[in-house]
């Protein structure tokens, strides 16, 4: 099956969703409609010269002469009132969702006929378009498609505008049509009514002329029917719930989290806790599809095994977001079997994550990895069935993706986890320096080497797992002898002559395009190979807007722990204005934006207001200092900023040097320079 949408201010043929079998052999069905059936002469004697003709139906000279009136071109070639989903509002959006798969069924009943089937809402613009390639192609000549206005005013008589017009269903063939570029279709429509009797939207199905068009009727009306009944359901579910003033009073009051979803799984309201629990505003619940928060496959399956006797009892479902929340959903059925909507109750199944502190799971190591996201969860997958054997791993990702904290989880999932996991940031060592921090050194290598020699990084790893990060910023000549222990699996200290067997396990990591840098002859291709044995590519945060509330989550607990701040109460907007942020520095600027918002926020409730300006998109606010200022000398500032920096980390070098942004050796210049070392 075919679909026609609108992208890159064009329409374009996609392949869509394959309908089940159910087209009929064309051949046995070929429309009885011929040319002779249209008469051209009527539409030349009206339109051309203003005469009336006695052959004409009643419902199309009324219809034409509603064009006149209102001054349709009966020579435009095109449609060209196109709108964007966006313009066109929420009930087109709802709308299309809700009849999206009655029109796939539609066309799996006409498909090979030559056809298109159609639904417009009530000012006549197409919601979705699904047909024959033939007949889009045909369609896309006249911009018949999605988003396009094909009311009466805007394209003439044709059988959407003018059953929006009349309120009831027909057909409009050949010259019929008001404009002459659509001379060569025949379009069949039924309007769908809103409880008003208005109508609210139309069911069409179009083809050229020489397609079937034999069924067209009886299906347009069948669409119509079905789609309608869906609307009344949903309608009656909003208006029963919201109908009573007394449950609506009710359901805002509870302390438990209460979701009510109307029968197509849409988000009708949700109560104040509910948005708590789940971390997002009510707003923002509100018309959202209920599947993506909870697993609701267990209430269709007992839906389907029919629901005699009343509503099912509460029936328990999976909350996808959040695993400590527990649900049950109540779906309410009519006396007459019909399903009216879901009640979904949540509660807290184990205390609020930051008031008692979880133990961790002594099981999986990658459980400290966090995020569902598919593209984390296929690098987990990768990293669980590596991580048993002793293959080296290249793990690549921008800064602050978690390659670090992978790394790790791959070393405790190990063999090798009673042994040491020792990580090395091959860009923060000086290039003079790296040969003896990695392989070591025997006593007098060089001046001022240790009495007794110092074990290197390899010698510490020993029995244990070495990650070297940044691998990348390896100098070319550190990159060969590298590569001979990796071959060899033995190390020679600097100085010594002794080769000594090597027990490690290498996970290398980067963020940089290594084999760009191979190309660029900036990385040895040889290295680059006997790394690169398996890659595990780690996303970054942008693309996994669903793990930001899990790691939000965890980070508010860990850090307000550490930093002895009780909070009572996350806020909504809080989670909103984390989900609302795009992250550049992935999830390491995620946790520094959660630490300032804890330690800045001046109650027990953490709120947006207490978010870095950057992270609420508000431009930065940057004090203009006054020239003579002492509070404002630049040098000061540094100072103070690096000696806060230093004593935070406990002096831990890579971590003050990565917190400020600058490299290691600058901070050992700052440092020393400040008297500090
Ligand atoms: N999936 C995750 N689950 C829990 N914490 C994470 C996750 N990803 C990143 N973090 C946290 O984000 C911070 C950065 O992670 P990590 O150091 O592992 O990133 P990285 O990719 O190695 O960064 P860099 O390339 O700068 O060394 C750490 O505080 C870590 O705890």
């Amino acid at each position: 099956m075919y679909e026609l949408v609108w992208k890159d201010s064009r329409f374009q043929l996609v392949r869509s969703r394959q309908p089940g079998a159910g087209g009929r052999n064309p051949d046995s069905l070929t429309c009885s409609l011929s040319h002779g059936d249209m008469d051209l002469q009527a539409w030349r004697d009206y339109v051309l010269r203003g005469r009336s003709h006695d052959a004409l139906r009643d419902v199309i000279r009324r219809s034409w002469s509603r064009c006149r009136e209102s001054g349709v071109d009966p020579g435009q070639e095109k449609c060209w009132d196109i709108r964007d989903e966006r313009e066109l509002g929420e009930e087109y959006r709802l709308l299309r969702e809700l009849t999206l798969d009655v029109q796939t069924e539609i066309y799996s009943l006409i498909r090979s006929q030559g056809l298109l089937v159609t639904v417009s809402e009530r000012r006549g613009y197409l919601l979705a378009m699904f047909g024959d390639v033939k007949a889009l192609r045909a369609a896309d000549r006249l911009n018949f498609g999605p988003g396009a206005n094909w009311s009466e005013g805007s394209v003439g008589t044709n059988a959407i505008g003018t059953a929006l017009t009349c309120g009831h269903p027909l057909r409009v063939q050949g010259p019929e049509h008001y404009c002459e570029s659509h001379h060569g279709w025949v379009c069949t429509a039924a309007p769908i009514f809103g409880w008003d009797g208005k109508p609210l939207a139309v069911v069409d199905i179009s083809g050229p002329l020489d397609s079937d068009h034999s069924r067209t009727l009886e299906l347009a009306m069948y669409g119509a029917r079905l789609i309608e009944s869906r609307l009344y359901r949903m309608q009656a579910a909003q208006q029963l719930f919201q109908g009573s003033e007394v449950l609506h009073t009710l359901f805002q009051s509870q302390l438990a989290g209460l979701i009510y979803v109307d029968p197509n799984g849409r988000i009708l309201d949700a109560n104040a806790a509910a948005a708590a629990l789940l971390g997002v505003s009510r707003t923002r619940l509100r018309g959202g599809r209920i599947q993506r928060l909870f697993d609701m496959s267990p209430v269709a399956a007992a839906l389907r095994g029919g629901v005699s006797g009343g509503s099912p009892q509460g029936i328990s479902v999976r909350c996808l977001v959040h695993e400590r929340l527990s649900a049950t959903a109540h779906p309410v059925v009519s006396p007459n079997r019909a399903l009216m909507g879901t009640l979904v109750v949540l509660s807290e199944s184990k205390p609020a994550p930051w008031t008692v502190s979880k133990p961790p799971s002594a099981q999986d190591p990658f459980v400290k990895v966090l995020g569902r996201s598919q593209a984390l969860q296929e690098a987990l997958n990768l990293a669980r069935r590596v991580a048993e054997s002793d293959t080296t791993v290249l793990l690549v990702g921008e800064s602050g993706t978690g390659k670090e904290v992978l790394a790790r989880a791959i070393h405790e999932a190990s063999s090798r986890k009673k042994g040491p996991f020792v990580a090395v940031n091959c860009g923060a060592i000086p290039s003079g320096l790296i040969q003896s921090v990695l392989f070591g050194y025997v006593e007098g290598a060089f001046t001022g080497a240790r009495r007794g020699g110092s074990p290197g990084k390899f010698e510490q790893a020993s029995g244990g797992t070495l990650f070297l990060d940044e691998i990348a910023e390896m100098p070319l000549d550190m990159q060969v002898n590298l590569l001979r222990v990796l071959e060899e699996g033995q190390i020679c200290r600097v100085g010594g002559t002794r080769a000594v067997p090597m027990d490690v396990r290498i996970l290398a990591a980067t963020h940089r395009d290594l084999e760009d840098r191979v190309r660029q002859g900036l990385f040895r291709e040889d290295l680059f190979y006997r790394l690169n044995v398996v890659r595990i590519v780690l996303p970054p945060l942008r693309e996994r807007d669903e793990d930001i509330l899990i790691l939000a989550r965890h980070f508010i607990d860990t850090i307000s722990r550490k930093l002895h701040r009780t909070i009572r109460f996350v806020s909504p907007d809080f989670y909103g204005a984390l989900l609302a942020h795009r992250w550049p520095g992935n999830v390491r600027e995620l946790r520094h934006a959660i630490e300032a918002a804890i330690a800045l926020m001046p109650g027990d409730v953490l709120g947006p207001e207490s978010l870095p300006d950057r992270v609420r998109n508000l431009p930065e606010r940057r004090p203009v200092p006054a020239p003579d200022s002492q509070e404002f000398n630049l040098k000061k500032v540094e100072a103070e900023t690096i000696r806060r920096a230093y004593a935070h980390f406990k002096g831990n070098i890579t971590e003050t040097a990565r917190a400020l942004g600058i490299g290691r050796n600058t901070l050992y210049v700052k440092l020393r320079k400040l008297k500090i070392l």
